[in-house]
């Protein structure tokens, strides 16, 4: 927030290591570094970008978020992303379950398509509040344009990895195909109580699409890593993104890429009273892409897949079924009772899946 200074994240507070990546050393094509993404991409799925390059974007989205989410309610009511499934647009505190019982979510959203971002002034999707339509040019499709870099990066190393046909998850994430790729601003507010700090503000969740761009400021973001049953903090580090794998890499990918379960929680100790904005950008396939494991393509995910014959790789959803469907049925208006929850969920809770 401009002009705030933020307390530290407390030292006695627990946080789980995840692994820095130096995003000039994969760039520039490093086999130790690269081994080292490849090692946090297949183990818990989260790790830590430090040299990223975007910090000035980054900056200018966290004002850019504020200035929007300060607006009147009823001002931001009139983008609202509704309840059929679609993602951009202003998400209000309280829209979405946050569990299968329907307690209620506290994170405010605006979020902006990819699509209309880098077609702006076109509109592809929708329009938006003022101040962000106005930050579309300066801050949001500059972002949006690192992101795609530093996740298109990401992707090319995975495609290698996986031992893939040169371009394959290229091809699987267009650019030239409309997809729900979108960067976003979340804000959640202090909230009062002791009892406070593990209830969720966003609800655990894997995310939707392929690789996820994150800056935190405060904590509150935890992981479920594999094996454990408590939940650890991520410990936010200035200037480091924190990237993570997504549902679909994971379908692609036969489970070999992980997509973590995490949520987000009240900041720890004398972080708490103070309210969170993040900024996050997520790179999701093509539309029409399907979310299959990608075993024609491949012998080692064609392995991964033989070796997992209790798990079943083939969603039968296009990426934007699968993205719609996952939005519309955490919105609380789409509630009918613990099914709606349950099928709003995505690898981390269909073990079918992966
Ligand atoms: O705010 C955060 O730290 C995480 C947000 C998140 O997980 C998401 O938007 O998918
Ligand atoms: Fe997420």
């Amino acid at each position: 927030m401009p002009g705030t200074t933020l307390p530290p994240f407390p030292d006695d507070v627990p946080a789980h290591p995840l692994l820095i990546i130096d995003f000039e050393l994969i760039k520039a094509g490093d086999p130790a570094e690269i081994g080292r993404l490849w090692e946090a991409a297949t183990t818990i799925g989260f790790w830590y970008l430090k040299n990223h390059g975007a910090d000035k974007e980054v900056n200018s989205m966290f004002d850019m978020g504020a200035e929007t989410i300060g607006l009147p309610l009823e001002e931001k009511l009139k983008f609202e992303q509704g309840d059929s499934g679609q993602s951009c647009g202003y998400k209000k505190a309280g829209s979405n379950a946050v569990d299968a019982s329907g307690t209620l979510d506290a994170a405010e959203f605006i979020t902006i398509s990819k699509d209309d971002a880098l077609a702006f002034p076109r509109v592809v999707n929708m329009t938006y509040p003022p101040p962000t339509a106005a930050a579309i040019p300066t801050a949001v499709a500059p972002f949006v344009r690192k992101g795609l870099d530093v996740n298109y990066t990401v992707l090319r190393i995975f495609n290698e990895r996986l031992g893939l046909p040169e371009g394959t998850l290229d091809k699987l994430h267009d650019p030239e195909e409309h997809s729900g790729s979108e960067a976003r601003v979340v804000r959640t507010p202090p909230i009062p109580g002791k009892d406070a700090a593990d209830k969720a503000t966003l609800g655990s969740h894997t995310d939707f699409g392929s690789l996820s761009f994150l800056h935190n400021r405060l904590g509150g973001l935890q992981v479920l890593p594999p094996g454990h049953t408590e939940w650890s903090y991520v410990r936010p580090i200035p200037g480091h993104a924190v990237c993570n794998i997504g549902d679909a890499l994971s379908v692609f990918s036969a489970g070999i890429l992980r997509s973590n379960i995490h949520r987000v929680v009240p900041p720890p100790g004398i972080q708490a009273d103070y309210e969170r904005f993040s900024v996050v950008f997520f790179t999701r396939p093509g539309n029409s892409k399907v979310l299959r494991a990608l075993v024609e393509d491949s012998p080692i995910i064609a392995e991964a897949a033989k070796n997992q014959p209790e798990k079943n790789f083939e969603t039968g959803a296009t990426a934007a079924e699968w993205f719609a469907r996952r939005v519309k049925y955490q919105r609380i208006n789409n509630r009918k009772g613990p099914e709606t929850w349950a099928a709003s969920r995505g690898t981390e809770h269909q073990p079918a899946v992966a």
